[in-house]
């Protein structure tokens, strides 16, 4: 077996559990052990009846205090029986497994594990783990993984494919220098692989993590430096004195706040000083990054130059294409759009006009850095958001031109400390204001109570002309997830709501066309509500909303709720969020309430960062910030700090870092990227 074995040559997988995995995108051996497990299930010590929170899993120690039951229902054997502690009584239930009848007796006591619910006017456990209680403290040491799933796929075919790649993962070679292992000793590469799937404690996870963070940070950094290198250099395309470019700021209608200006004249002086920009623009939701992108390649165009803007999502793309191409109609310059989905005709007739120069402004996506893409006179290459971006992606795209002027966009609000370890010689250049037309956004957190007064607060805004968005976390409904589902969640509201309210849902594993029709309907107004995933997450602009509404908001991470937050209160009307969580437990409420309390990026990242625990170690992964699959900035930053130390003692040894460029490292990190 090798990384590129295919699925289908492991045991107990046939053509209908690959295609599941397939539909995950997981088609090797190599990307199935890039698909980490979300989370990892512990066994916390017992609590008593009474502290059992409704669909919270616990365990709890029963005296059984019945006889075991069995019974036939629907072909099915149905074993029961009742629990009890000094607190309470339970109703435990299990189904076609008989032979616990002879296994459980009454009288004894044993640990079950599960989620309780309520049934029938009695508090239920079906299904329980059931554990000797002189067992359960060994399965205290133990956690167990679980995958993300889909229709058709269990945990435990998952972790069955992965148990068969062991041996493979165990071999593979060792990649970082000789003198990094020494010094700060990290788990070996192919250990934390093998540990992060089937941790062997949870002393060996935290190590695991720890090493497959340090890579993901140490790839990020010693790109960014490979990418600021030249930042000394002379460059080719020196650009100023643009006076069209001045025009468009004068015709704008309304003025730049004061960041933008100051941003803007730091990166004009960069570009007129001769030598090679490299600039990070930092600003909060809505401060109004893309103007600044506008204004920068119009600028380009003037002076004679390309420039590229590459975006995250097609949507983006589209929506860029749009914006530029309104604003920059009276210019005379000339924008074109390629994404993954442009028709390869047409792709021909653009990379024509690419390499011939007949095009000034590129817009798109990864399709953008393609073997066939070539520029003529790359001055200016813009990323907007990092948000799952490789940072190699990044620098291909800037390799395709003689040393182009370098500016990456980000809505991450990071501490000035953070983002000079992680970015390295980058110039930073920060928007800490938000345009002064905007009313702050009125924010409340609710239980599912509040659901028909939310509705009928959507109706309402509806009615008066604006538009709301429904944040739902996962499309597909799965095992493992019973989160909200999109679809029939749209189905639901459409019930809810007059029929005049056309709903819509959008989510990511629809066609990149329907995509784009439904948010260019939302867009346009002809969609009053959208339901969706997380997809709209960054940097959709439509000014016109005013309701953002988020189910489940327990599950988000607070920065990821801050992003999605930021999709409303673009524009002059008062915006409403909600964020409706079913969860009762103190710790969340207290999270959320960091919400309700600021509209603030920054504020948020740092009271995110205290109120995050290590007991967060072995809970849901949030869905990833910037680059990073399991590291994250904040909770994070020592081990960001030892990869930028590493990086910085071989760059001054003169190490070649493309050989670590090409290596399994990256692949691994892209690999688990596109999961
Ligand atoms: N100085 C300004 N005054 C008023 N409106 C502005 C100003 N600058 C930008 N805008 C408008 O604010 C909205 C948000 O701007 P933009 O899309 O650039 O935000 P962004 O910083 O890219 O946000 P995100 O990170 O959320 O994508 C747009 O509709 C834009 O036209």
């Amino acid at each position: 077996m090798d990384g590129m074995t295919n699925l289908i040559e492991l045991k107990g997988i046939g053509e209908k559990t690959a295609a599941a995995f397939a539909r995950m995108g997981v088609r090797n051996v190599d990307s199935l052990i890039s698909m980490y497990p979300r989370y990892y299930l512990t066994y916390d010590d017992p609590v008593s009846v009474g502290d059992l929170e409704i669909g919270q899993r616990a365990s709890v120690l029963l005296r059984i205090d019945s006889e075991v039951h069995i019974r036939y229902a629907k072909r099915m054997k149905i074993v029961t029986c009742l629990g009890k502690d000094g607190t309470g009584i339970v109703s435990l239930t299990w189904f076609n497994m008989p032979y616990l009848k002879k296994q459980l007796h009454r009288g004894r006591d044993y640990v079950f594990t599960g989620t309780p619910v309520f049934k029938n006017g009695r508090l239920c456990m079906e299904h329980p783990e059931i554990s000797e209680p002189e067992d359960y403290k060994e399965k205290q040491e133990t956690l167990q993984p679980v995958y993300p799933l889909t229709t058709g796929l269990t945990n435990k075919q998952v972790s069955k494919a992965v148990a068969q790649a062991k041996d493979y993962i165990l071999k593979i070679p060792e990649y970082l220098p000789e003198q990094i292992m020494e010094k700060y000793r990290p788990m070996d590469y192919g250990q934390a692989l093998w540990n992060i799937h089937f941790p062997e404690s949870k002393n060996t996870l935290i190590q695991a993590k720890k090493r497959l963070i340090f890579d993901e940070f140490f790839v990020f950094i010693s790109a960014m430096h490979m990418l600021s290198d030249d930042r000394e250099e002379k460059s080719s395309y020196p650009i100023s004195d643009c006076p069209q470019a001045e025009k468009l700021i004068r015709s704008l209608p309304y003025e730049l706040t004061g960041a933008q200006k100051r941003a803007l004249a730091e990166m004009k002086h960069d570009l007129s000083s001769g030598k090679i920009m490299n600039r990070l623009v930092q600003g909060d939701v809505g401060s109004g990054k893309t103007i600044l992108a506008v204004i920068l390649l119009l600028m380009c165009a003037e002076a004679g130059y390309q420039g590229v803007l590459m975006a995250p999502t097609e949507v983006l793309a589209n929506q860029h294409y749009e914006t530029f191409q309104e604003l920059l109609s009276p210019y005379g310059v000339r924008i074109v759009l390629l994404t993954g989905s442009t028709k390869a005709r047409e792709k021909r007739e653009i990379y024509e006009k690419m390499k011939s120069h007949q095009a000034d402004i590129i817009i798109g996506t990864h399709a953008l850095i393609q073997e066939k893409a070539e520029y003529d006179q790359l001055a200016l290459v813009i990323t907007d958001e990092q948000h799952r971006f490789g940072v190699r992606q990044r620098e291909s795209l800037s390799l395709k031109g003689d040393k182009p002027h370098v500016l990456v966009m980000s809505a991450t609000p990071i501490p000035r400390t953070l983002a000079i370890i992680l970015y390295g010689d980058l110039d930073v250049s920060l928007i800490d204001e938000v345009p002064a037309n905007r009313l702050p956004i009125k924010n409340c957190v609710v239980n599912t109570s509040y659901r028909p007064t939310a509705y009928r607060f959507i109706e309402k805004q509806v009615r008066e002309g604006r538009q709301a968005y429904v944040i739902c976390p996962m499309v597909e409904e799965s095992e493992a997830m019973e989160g909200e589902n999109v679809i029939q969640y749209a189905a639901m509201l459409r019930n809810h709501l007059p029929p005049s309210i056309r709903v819509e849902c959008l989510h990511g594993r629809m066609k990149a066309k329907e995509k784009q029709q439904i948010m260019d309907d939302f867009a346009d107004g002809k969609i009053q509500v959208l339901v969706s995933t997380t997809v709209v997450e960054v940097g959709v602009n439509v000014p016109n909303a005013t309701v953002m509404m988020v189910e489940n908001a327990e599950r988000f991470g607070l920065a990821q709720l801050h992003q999605l937050r930021g999709r409303v209160g673009r524009g002059e009307h008062q915006s409403y969020c909600i964020f409706m969580t079913g969860s009762k437990k103190k710790e969340t409420m207290k999270r959320l309430e960091v919400l309700n309390r600021s509209n603030d990026g920054f504020y948020i990242a740092n009271e995110d960062l205290k109120l995050r625990g290590p007991g967060d170690f072995f809970g849901v992964r949030q869905s990833g910030m910037m680059d990073f699959i399991l590291a994250d900035v904040y909770n994070d930053a020592d081990i960001m700090k030892q990869a930028a130390d590493a990086v910085k003692e071989l760059e001054e040894e003169g190490f070649d870092f493309s050989a670590i460029k090409n290596s399994r490292l990256e692949k691994q990190i892209s690999l688990a990227h596109n999961l």
